[in-house]
């Protein structure tokens, strides 16, 4: 008994602090969220400049391949990949390598075709031309909310076991079933509870963690962010970090990014995907580095041109930042107040909805309470990637 409210206060702790984050983050505001990564970044750095330099390589991707198809170490090489949807263009001319251990984030604004991308890599869908070549012994673990079920009415206990044991195999080790709800931030009381009396984000966590004890040498994620509360966030983050296999993921947030990808696939638009080394903050630093360096040169160059030979102007992203909007600019300045309110609101109701006697309390608030939340959460990542698409042509004026 005294160990259980011992337990229960851990918890109770543990959310209040982070309550206490996410609300100094809410003052902190995105812009200091972004540069908090300072350390961790100067710590990617070897990572960055091992990814640059077989960037650099290409060339020699036939060796890489045959190599690396029987080590194992390649994982995936796309090479001149094409693909369209009518006339959306969504890769023109892409090749990448990717080999085992990279962590890649896939990033652009929406509808740039980032899914398509990722299900070609993945083999799921055939690009128009080019080829893709995945390697050997590749065993892949799709993170796919979306695409997921669970039973309502079996217990966690059920659904993570099959029933038959209080054991759960976690990547080939056994583990007892509480323990491991535990890790996921489950109570052992609620093992026995059925999935129907869990709120939209408790779900979503218990999808992952059912997800998680499979094998894999390959993580795929698509915009997994979108569906997890700021726990089950910190928890997968936790999970990825330590993963030793590939991962592939989509996603918006930028912190995300930062904190756990080595190379940066950018959607730059007209089909054109760019690798850039590191994260979310050091592809806008060599955006910004390469576009000043293009800049420099063509600049002297064109001023003894004459105006017949200056050449067209190319179609850039930078060309359309030129010309952001009042429109824009009024959504830039409004979005971070708007995300506060909507991270203010969900802890509000991520405390709610965590708090054992919720439900039993009334049920059909907490009900209310678990679909305003997940709404919520909706209406955060929207606008993430709004402020995040502004703000990436915000930046390519004025610098980061
Ligand atoms: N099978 C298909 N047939 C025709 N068009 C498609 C098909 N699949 C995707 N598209 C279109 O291709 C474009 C890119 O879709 P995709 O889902 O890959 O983009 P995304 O960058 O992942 O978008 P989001 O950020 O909104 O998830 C979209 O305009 C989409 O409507």
């Amino acid at each position: 008994m005294e160990l259980e409210f011992e337990r229960e206060a851990a918890n109770t702790a543990k959310l209040d602090k982070l309550i206490a984050e996410e609300t100094r983050w809410s003052r902190e505001g995105i812009s200091a969220r972004r540069t908090r990564n300072q350390g961790r970044l100067r710590r990617l750095h070897a990572l960055r400049q091992s990814r640059r330099e077989i960037i650099a390589r290409s060339g020699t991707a036939a060796l890489v391949a045959a190599d690396g198809r029987t080590s194992g170490k390649l994982v995936i090489e796309a090479e001149h990949v094409c693909k369209a949807f009518d006339d959306h263009v969504i890769a023109d001319d892409f090749s990448t390598r990717i080999l085992r251990g990279d962590r890649v984030g896939i990033i652009g604004p929406n509808g740039a075709g980032k899914s398509t991308l990722l299900k070609m890599l993945i083999g799921e869908i055939e690009p128009d031309a080019g080829v893709i070549r995945r390697g050997t012994n590749l065993d892949m673990l799709v993170i796919d909310q979306k695409r997921d079920s669970l039973d309502p009415n079996l217990t966690l206990w059920e659904t993570l076991t099959g029933g038959s044991s209080d054991q759960v195999m976690v990547r080939g080790t056994p583990k007892h079933v509480v323990a491991y709800l535990k890790d996921f931030l489950f109570s052992p009381a609620q093992a026995r509870s059925p999935v129907h009396a869990l709120s939209g984000g408790e779900k979503n966590r218990l999808m992952l963690a059912r997800a998680l004890t499979k094998p894999s040498n390959l993580m795929v994620l698509d915009e997994p962010t979108n569906d997890l509360d700021m726990e089950t966030l910190d928890l997968l983050q936790d999970v990825l970090a330590d993963y030793e296999g590939t991962i592939l993921l989509v996603s918006h947030d930028r912190d995300f990014l930062d904190r756990l990808v080595t190379s940066t696939l950018m959607f730059e638009g007209e089909g054109r995907i760019e690798d850039y080394a590191g994260g979310y903050s050091d592809m806008m630093r060599q955006r910004a580095q390469s576009r000043s360096q293009k800049h420099q040169v063509p600049q002297k160059t064109d001023s003894r041109k004459s105006e017949s030979e200056k050449p067209e102007p190319a179609k850039t992203r930078a060309d359309s930042a030129n010309r952001l909007s009042f429109n824009q600019k009024h959504r830039l300045k409004t979005l971070p107040n708007e995300i506060s309110a909507l991270l203010d609101a969900i802890s509000k109701l991520e405390k709610l909805l965590a708090d054992p006697q919720a439900y039993s309390r009334d049920p059909a608030k907490y009900a209310l309470a678990g679909k305003t939340c997940d709404q919520y959460r909706k209406d955060l990542a929207s606008k993430e990637e709004e402020w995040l698409h502004l703000e990436m042509l915000r930046e390519e004026i004025e610098g980061p």
